[in-house]
């Protein structure tokens, strides 16, 4: 069973083409990168595929049905966590977690809810206010947010960018081991850690998917490259190419 499938999405602001014909499937437990030059359609893929954005064509399928056609069901299984999550002004972190646990019916999860703190390192801030946050701790509480509901599809925007070093491999860690347990993940980056790679890396230009590749044929063709420099060079040598052709 295909967990997200998107099947020729357009998405036009005023006449200006953001995503042209965007068809791909994700498997479940599947880790994928989305990766593209600013400006290329990510975070508009992401928005779309997580129902935050209706697409001007196109429909986007969750576990074999149209997310409009189960929309409350399809926003309990998704979880987006936008490049800059917004919070309330007036509740701190914890309140944050808490409400969202409760929100999705979800028992027992202030254990839990402490564990992710804690691993994300702002366990001692949880009687903070989120605007107090610095950019990267605010994501992190995004992250615990999210993950508190256990959603099946889990999409990131950026994930990587605004973490210190130790967390951004704390965070592939941990994405691996949560696409190992069932959870299909795709998240948009500039940025790779050296360890735990994904399963697949898809990559956007101007708004179209212009290569969809598995990791291990890209591990293969950048063999002796580190991890962390293989996104930019895939991208760096489809974009010559392409450009090279047209
Ligand atoms: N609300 C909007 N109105 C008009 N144009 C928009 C809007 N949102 C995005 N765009 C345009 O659509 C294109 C794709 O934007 P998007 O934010 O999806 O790119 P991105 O790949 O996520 O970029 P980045 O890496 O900089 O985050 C860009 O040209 C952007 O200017």
């Amino acid at each position: 069973m295909k967990s997200l499938v998107l099947d020729r999405l357009n998405v036009l602001y005023g006449t200006y083409h953001a995503l042209r014909e965007v068809s791909l499937a994700l498997s479940e437990g599947q880790y994928v990168l989305l990766l593209g030059e600013n400006g290329a359609g990510k975070s508009t893929l992401l928005r779309c595929a997580a129902g935050w954005q209706r697409p001007s064509g196109g429909v986007v399928s969750l576990f074999g049905r149209a997310l409009e056609k189960n929309e409350r069901q399809a926003r309990q299984w998704i979880k987006l966590v936008p490049d800059t999550p917004q919070f309330y002004a007036e509740f701190t972190a914890w309140e944050h977690v808490g409400w969202v646990a409760e929100a999705h019916r979800i028992g027992e999860w202030q254990s839990t809810a402490e564990d992710l703190m804690t691993a994300f390192g702002i366990w001692s801030n949880k009687d903070a206010f989120p605007a107090s946050f610095s950019r990267g701790m605010q994501y992190k509480l995004g992250l615990a947010m999210s993950l508190i509901c256990e959603p099946k599809l889990l999409l990131l925007d950026e994930p990587f960018g605004p973490l210190d070093p130790y967390s951004q491999e704390y965070l592939a860690q941990y994405l691996r081991s949560l696409a190992d347990s069932g959870i299909t993940i795709m998240t948009s980056t500039h940025v790779l850690p050296d360890s735990d790679p994904p399963d697949r890396v898809i990559l956007l230009d101007q708004g179209e998917v212009i290569e969809d590749l598995s990791w291990n044929h890209v591990r293969d063709q950048y063999s002796g490259v580190a991890q962390s420099t293989i996104p930019v060079r895939v991208l760096r040598d489809a974009l010559a190419a392409r450009r090279r052709s047209s």
